[in-house]
């Protein structure tokens, strides 16, 4: 994938507190990740000076609904000029079809699933009723995602390494739950270091609060990226 291999989570409260980080970073350092809380505070306006000013804006509201309205909200997202955007794969079939052909062919935004979140553990999957263990699920719907053209699927950096060899290059894998040694891990469950994930294969690195969490946050992002620069 051309481009930097980081979307930083602009994981906060208000427009105000990501822009003093958005302020210090450029489009070639870092892509922009904006999830529920900032989008729920700042709005697609927000999401739209983001792209204005020149971000790859990745949309994270992993929509999960009856396809004729995830059909819908993907064109709206696709209006604000995001580069790319998630649906859960746990909405199925028709509606992983529907947010395909909503969107057009595979181009722009990218339109990735969201497979098994990577703060679940193996327990909590079985409590909610996915059988069999994490990767294989992991695996189905990454296929499913791939069946109904998708683009690529969000998955944890421990699971990388399986789907790059399962579904090849070109199929694109993001992973969240990415830790520097030594950062809290937080609620993440399944997570690898920056090099790891890179080296596992996966695409693009979703990194939130061991940067925003950091009292330097561009210091933060510009260690991750010397990382990964010598992975691989
Ligand atoms: O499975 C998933 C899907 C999305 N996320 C999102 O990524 C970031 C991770 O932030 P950290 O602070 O680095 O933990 C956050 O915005 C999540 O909503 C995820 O973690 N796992």
């Amino acid at each position: 994938m051309e481009g930097p291999p980081i979307a930083v989570a602009l994981d906060y409260p208000s427009s105000r507190e990501a822009l003093a980080l958005v302020d210090r970073v450029t489009p070639e350092h870092c892509r922009l990740k904006v999830g529920l809380e900032l989008f729920s505070a700042a709005g697609p306006g927000f999401v739209e000076s983001l792209v204005r000013r020149g971000f790859d804006v990745f949309l994270d509201l992993k929509f999960h609904d009856i396809p004729n309205t995830v059909a819908a909200a993907c064109r709206r997202a696709a209006d604000l000029g995001v580069w790319m955007l998630t649906v859960h794969c746990l909405g199925g079939r028709a509606m992983l079809k529907a947010a395909r052909d909503a969107l057009g062919p595979a181009g722009r935004p990218l339109l990735v699933g969201v497979t098994v979140l990577t703060s679940h553990t193996a327990a909590e999957i079985a409590e909610i009723g996915l059988a069999g263990d994490i990767e294989g699920r992991v695996a189905a719907l990454a296929g499913l995602a791939k069946e109904c053209g998708l683009d690529g699927v969000v998955c944890a950096p421990t699971e990388a390494h399986t789907m790059r060899s399962r579904f090849g290059a070109g199929f694109l894998l993001v992973t969240p739950g990415v830790r520097p040694g030594g950062s809290p891990v937080g609620d993440q469950r399944r997570v690898l270091t920056p090099a790891e994930a890179i080296a596992g294969g996966a695409d693009m690195l979703v990194v939130g609060r061991p940067i925003t969490s950091s009292p330097n946050p561009r210091a933060a992002l510009d260690a991750i990226l010397r990382e990964i620069a010598t992975a691989g």
